[in-house]
């Protein structure tokens, strides 16, 4: 349909009662409009904080804020409050010292590594226990002649190529028909993909599955020597913590990897299809009580950490660890070539950017979603009038409710979302975010229904989650130089159209399973509320926190606010191979995310660090180079302390232990990953907000204006904030 400006409700732009500080958003037909702040702070009147230019000393214990009225207020450091910074508030945990560990000797020299010693010829300290090894990553894949899956029976391999697709102009739930000529692609419940042909055990076939183990230290041994921070906290210079929940909340939607649990079924019809119930399958994928016992030894769903005898916290000696699910529906990539018919790890989460944690992976989950009413979402509201996400029926399991008989579990498309609060939040927002949209799409179109109000509303947002994830998150990670020559960038207006239908974008193995855990090098490892004042309220250690969305809710959600608020403004950790105590050793009560990040990646059989510096164009590292390419002296040693051999290496320990480079906050081989991913992602989406026909051109340029920050703040109720979320307040580049 052709719009004329006369019929065109946001021409001139500010109708109808947009202020000159609002974008009127055009949508779909001629007939509807509303608007959306442009400056991206506030709520209610789009004011904006600026950096403050004077003053800089008068905030004692922290930093000024300077508010397009002039007038400025202080941002307290933690630990500190009152109008100038100078109380002193009580804090239940002190924050840690921050010590960079020399790697240099008082000499200015290098020292020389432990167990090194001096080779005159080369003029190189080498490893005394150097030798060529055996690993022989190239192990050929022998006598695979079908994908099995954990109990043996046959999967077929399957495209689903007869799927009937409706071009519809909204995306499906489960992301089937996105891709019309192959309707599974990036579908929910379909297989992986990965970049590089996987590595199993040595001598065994692929399709065997038996993860390496040749020569392998294990997977908390390298976590121990590697990832420990201890004295090492460093806080990120530039950004706040809103890089760490944007990331972990976008990494949710992107991938699911389950693994055997109790209660987990793997009954799903969202496919169309039907499957035979098999009593023995479900039963492979109840979680073993602990794979530590002796009467599941070789059971195949199992696959232990070994704890060191050196370890300084765990006095057991294994660790329980199950397997990820295998996938019996997508497309595998087809060949005749045996050596290709490995399982294939699945992803519940549908691979497009398209907020499938909030709307659900199924039209049941969908549904049960939904409000029903006016397009929205589903919410619970508290006694205090607060909307607060939906309460799960299996309650029940609730680890808060277990302890102290009060609490619940939340409901949205991703079973994560109690994980820890930062999720929890984000979660919310888009709820909300949702239901503002559709409220204020109900009051300009009185006369659409629900179904048209909640698509509409999920367009848009997903729109403008999209364009939050390319315009203002990725280049903070990558760098602006990245994301600019990468088919990256967004464009502030107009329209951008990469589309390939030749192009698969479902998630690879690698990405998942290695490339985005980077986020867990940046996590600190307390959580707080900050009040309008900006006094820093109620330090808790993370450990507290942990699968309990109490700090949401309590109240009747009336911290919430102070808690957005935090975990806007505080800092995060820099993006290094130090992972904090609360995550190495407390995780969920005690589990190690360096551990199991690693274990992992053995679990899905992911091809070793130097192939994909090989995949990459980058030089692979060699145990001959004191200092091994693109790392530092301390890395280097502890990475030829820990393996046989170069080849051996982990590409999570490889690539984490990487210095940055280019202008990303990531080292060159999860740079390179983290690249090829997203760009697959946006060129594979049919339904990309910036493609032509997606929305009017108007509609396109309002939807890039809005940051990250004005959805905070319009759904928190948080007056202000800084513009780039991402970005600390007086960050000087
Ligand atoms: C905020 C605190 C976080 C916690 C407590 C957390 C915890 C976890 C845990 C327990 C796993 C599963 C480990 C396993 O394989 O057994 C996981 C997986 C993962 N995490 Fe995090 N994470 C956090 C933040 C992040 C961030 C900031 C990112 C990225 C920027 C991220 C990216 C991922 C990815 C991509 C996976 C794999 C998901 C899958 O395949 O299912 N996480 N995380
Ligand atoms: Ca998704």
């Amino acid at each position: 349909e052709v719009i004329t400006d006369e019929d065109n409700p946001c021409h001139p732009i500010n109708e109808p009662g947009c202020t000159t500080d609002e974008f009127c958003v055009l949508i779909n037909s001629g007939d509807t409009a509303f608007c959306i702040c442009n400056s991206t702070i506030a709520n209610p009147n789009c004011s904006t904080d600026n950096n403050c230019t004077e003053g800089e000393t008068f905030c004692n214990h922290g930093q000024c804020v300077k508010k397009d009225n002039g007038s400025i207020f202080c941002v307290c450091n933690v630990g500190y409050c009152g109008a100038d910074c100078k109380d002193v508030v009580h804090v239940t945990e002190e924050p840690k010292v921050v010590t960079e560990e020399p790697n240099v000797n008082s000499s200015g020299s290098y020292q020389p590594p432990e167990n090194t010693k001096w080779d005159a010829n080369n003029e190189i300290w080498k490893p005394v226990y150097y030798d060529a090894h055996d690993f022989n990553p190239h192990d050929p894949f022998v006598n695979a002649t079908f994908i099995d899956n954990f109990d043996g029976t046959t999967i077929p391999r399957t495209c689903d190529e007869g799927l009937p697709c409706v071009d519809s102009p909204y995306r499906t739930i489960d992301g089937t028909c996105n891709n019309l000529d192959n309707p599974t692609w990036g579908a929910a419940d379909t297989v992986q993909l990965r970049f590089l042909d996987p590595i199993f055990k040595t001598g065994t076939s692929t399709s065997d599955n038996i993860p390496r183990s040749e020569n392998l230290k294990s997977a908390r041994e390298i976590s121990n020597e590697v990832f420990n921070a201890i004295h090492n906290q460093h806080w990120s210079e530039k950004h706040t913590a809103s890089l760490l929940w944007l990331g972990q909340f976008l990494s949710h939607d992107l991938g699911l990897t389950k693994q055997p649990k109790g209660t987990f079924s793997i009954i799903n019809i969202s496919l169309g299809q039907i499957l035979v119930l098999d009593l023995g399958l479900i039963k492979k994928h109840k979680e073993p009580k602990n794979c530590c016992n002796e009467t599941n030894l070789g059971d195949e769903r199992c696959f232990t950490i070994a704890v060191p005898d050196s370890d300084q916290y765990y006095t057991v000696k294994c660790k329980h660890f199950t397997r990820s699910i295998i996938g019996t529906k997508g497309c595998l990539p087809s060949s005749t070539n045996p050596k290709d018919n490995y399982k294939e790890i699945n992803n519940f989460q549908t691979s497009y950017i398209d907020l499938s944690l909030t709307y659900g992976n199924s039209d049941e989950e969908a549904k049960e979603l939904r409000n029903l009413t006016g397009g929205r979402l589903n919410v619970k509201i508290s006694e205090q009038g607060q909307h607060l996400l939906p309460e799960r029926n299996d309650t029940l399991e609730c680890p808060m409710k277990k302890k102290n008989g009060s609490g619940y579990c939340q409901k949205t498309g991703d079973p994560r979302v109690d994980n820890i609060n930062f999720i929890g939040a984000t979660h919310l927002l888009m709820v909300r975010a949702h239901n503002w949209i559709a409220d204020n799409l109900t009051e300009i179109n009185p006369h659409w229904d629900d179904e048209k109000l909640y698509q509409e509303a999920r367009k848009i947002l997903i729109a403008l989650f999209q364009n939050i994830v390319y315009k203002e998150y990725l280049p903070e990670v990558l760098g602006p130089y990245l994301s600019k020559n990468n088919k990256l960038c967004v464009n502030d207006t107009g329209y951008q159209d990469d589309y390939n239908t030749t192009y698969n974008g479902q998630i690879r193995n690698e990405f998942m399973a290695a490339a985005f855990r980077w986020g867990h090098s940046i996590l600190p490892g307390h959580q707080a509320y900050l009040l309008a004042d900006h006094c820093l309220m109620d330090w808790y250690t993370v450990i507290d926190t942990f699968k309990c969305s109490e700090m949401l809710y309590a109240n009747g959600g009336m911290n919430l606010t102070a808690y957005v608020r935090w975990m806007s403004w505080e800092k995060s950790m820099k993006n290094d191979r130090f992972m904090e105590d609360e995550y190495r050793n407390y995780l969920f009560g005690g589990e190690d995310l360096a551990a199991r990040n690693i274990q992992r990646g053995r679990d899905h059989g992911l091809s070793t660090y130097n192939h994909f510096r090989t995949f990459c164009g980058l030089k692979p590292v060699s145990f001959d180079d004191f200092i091994l390419e693109d790392h530092d002296w301390e890395s280097s040693n502890a990475l030829r302390n820990l393996y046989s051999n170069a080849d051996a290496i982990d590409l999570y320990v490889g690539a984490m232990t990487e210095e940055s480079a280019g202008g990303s906050i990531l080292g060159p081989t999860f740079t390179c990953l983290t690249i090829k991913q997203f760009s697959l992602i946006r060129a594979s989406d049919r339904y990309w907000y910036e493609r032509p026909g997606m929305f009017t051109l108007d509609q396109l340029n309002s939807i890039k204006q809005v940051k990250l920050a004005k959805l905070t703040c319009q759904v928190f109720d948080i007056p202000t904030i800084q513009e780039h979320v991402f970005v600390r307040v007086n960050y000087n580049q």
